[in-house]
């Protein structure tokens, strides 16, 4: 394991003397950048704004950007009366030419963009690219999806409109798809990009006007979003960006999620958090989508081609250092290939370079806060305190960079197994059944990703079917693509993102009975 601390990153204050600069950014972010406006912030607000810091997780205490808040009561009145211009007078195929132009955008400046998550998120900078993509990818295909009579073109699933007779001795019945109205759209750290715009995308396709609360932790990547938003010519109140410290996020959340002129709300985040805005939410009965944590199994069978469930395993257990809500976070594996997967995962993981994101050989980045990598560390030292045998890493290193662990025998009692560990830890248990593998896996209060490797076909399709979770990857650790339904069951959360079902989330039926 090599640890590369991040190359030196002074902080200068440069940019304060421009009037009314209400982003001011350190020179490690703006030296970097081939364009720098892309990190333009000016908010005009009738209140004071305060501001507050964006950290470098690669350098603990190391300031990259001072960011100013924006006013979330003020950006509700704005969106709420943007709201019957963009849905009523524009039509289906400007609103997908704006997203298409806005994921033009995002690609030529793919290289800024990576930087930016990069340097704010931690990320290492090929995922970071990989991301930008990503993100680009719901903006095209909303931009196809926009087009087409609201709704209807997506598939069987997504109720059209239709007319039908009534059914009765008179009348017609007409159905019809509309914007649901204005949309709270609230956005975590660990994807700082793309769940913005897998949220955004199908909202403005469908006629919706967004306010987008990004994580106070990675507000920078929205702010470039948003200036390329605009320069794909969505209006400034259709598509806004509310960036708010860690101080104001309870009170804007609760404000977003109780506002009557707020119809929809989008969540991705903590269970935790889902759950608060789903009671603060219930005041004004909004349509809600919360796409929550997940705890996820990865089941190896007897069956299975090693090599291929090793490289799924680590596809899945280190992309974005763990910090994955679809991350491989529980390992079952038969007891008659237990050794060799340990064995030839051990070899593979010690290859992986830990490092600041920014270092061109870095493969895998620091943890997000120092409190995530200290309660990595406390689930790692319990497990072991509990009887489970570290085979590679366990410790923390500098600042916040975790070695790539790897833990057998672990008991499925103790808190690496049953939470969420948002970490590069992979705890591995022994089974002998398939049943007693579906058990372990099922026993969970959440239910988004999963994971299985054998070459039975009548498996696949026997223990795809009884598993408790939204998402499926049979011999494959990484699933995600703006083509498929994304989302959990159980406690993972509400609605799908992604794919044709994405859109309906922004669209309401209503019926029509015409006398005749
Ligand atoms: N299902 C998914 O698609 C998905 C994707 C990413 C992350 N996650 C989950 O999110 C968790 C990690 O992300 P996190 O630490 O940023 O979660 P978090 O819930 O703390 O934060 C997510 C977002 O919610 C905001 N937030 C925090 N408290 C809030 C409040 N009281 N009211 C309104 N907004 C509030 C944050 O500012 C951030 O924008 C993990 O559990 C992970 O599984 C899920
Ligand atoms: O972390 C959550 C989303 C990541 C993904 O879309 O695969």
């Amino acid at each position: 394991m090599v640890l590369r601390t991040a190359s030196r990153l002074v902080v200068s204050f440069a940019i304060t003397s421009r009037n009314a600069r209400s982003l001011t950014t350190g020179s490690t972010v703006v030296s970097r950048l081939n364009d720098s406006s892309l990190l333009d912030w000016n908010k005009e607000s009738s209140s004071s704004l305060t501001s507050f810091p964006v950290f470098d997780p690669a350098s603990p205490g190391t300031v990259l950007a001072e960011v100013q808040s924006v006013d979330a009561a003020e950006a509700i009145e704005k969106s709420k009366d943007a709201l019957a211009s963009w849905r009523d007078d524009t039509t289906a195929s400007f609103r997908s030419t704006c997203l298409s132009e806005w994921s033009r955008l995002v690609k030529s400046n793919s290289e800024d963009l990576a930087i930016i998550m990069t340097l704010e998120s931690g990320k290492p900078l090929a995922e970071s690219k990989g991301e930008v993509n990503y993100a680009a990818t719901f903006l095209d295909y909303y931009a196809a999806e926009a087009i087409r009579p609201t709704g209807a073109g997506g598939g069987f699933m997504v109720p059209s409109p239709f007319a039908t007779p009534s059914g009765g001795p008179k009348g017609n019945v007409l159905a019809v798809q509309q914007a649901v109205g204005v949309c709270a759209l609230i956005a975590p750290w660990n994807f700082p990009m793309a769940m913005i715009t897998r949220k955004a995308g199908p909202a403005l396709a469908a006629g919706c006007t967004a306010i987008v609360k990004p994580s106070e932790l990675t507000p920078l990547s929205a702010i470039a979003l948003d200036n390329l938003a605009k320069q794909a010519g969505i209006p400034s109140d259709v598509f806004q960006v509310v960036t708010v410290s860690t101080e104001e996020t309870p009170s804007v959340g609760e404000l977003l999620a109780t506002s009557p002129h707020i119809q929809k709300l989008s969540f991705t985040g903590s269970t935790r958090v889902g759950k608060l805005l789903m009671k603060q939410s219930s005041e004004t009965v909004k349509r809600l989508s919360l796409e929550l944590g997940g705890n996820a199994p990865f089941v190896v069978f007897e069956d299975a081609d090693i090599d291929q469930a090793v490289t799924a395993a680590m596809a899945s257990k280190f992309r974005n250092a763990g910090q994955t809500c679809v991350c491989a976070d529980r390992f079952l594996v038969h007891s008659s290939v237990h050794d060799i997967f340990v064995e030839k995962l051990v070899e593979k993981t010690k290859a992986i370079k830990v490092g600041a994101g920014i270092e061109a050989d870095t493969t895998m980045g620091p943890l997000i806060t120092l409190q995530a990598a200290d309660s990595v560390l406390e689930k790692v030292r319990a497990a072991i305190e509990e009887g489970a045998t570290c085979e590679l890493g366990g410790n923390r290193l500098d600042g916040q960079f975790f070695e790539p662990t790897i833990l057998t025998h672990v008991s499925t009692e103790s808190d690496i197994w049953k939470t969420e560990s948002f970490g590069p830890v992979v705890p591995v248990v022994k089974f002998e059944t398939e049943e007693e593998a579906l058990t372990i896996a099922n026993d969970s209060s959440v239910g988004l990703a999963s994971y299985f490797c054998t070459e039975n076909l009548s498996r696949v399709f026997r223990f795809s079917n009884s598993l408790e979770a939204g998402l499926v990857g049979v011999n494959e650790g990484i699933i995600s693509s703006c083509v498929a339904p994304f989302g959990g069951v159980k406690e993972s959360g509400l609605g799908r993102e992604g794919s044709h079902l994405g859109l309906a989330e922004y669209l309401e039926t209503k019926y029509v009975f015409i006398n005749s």
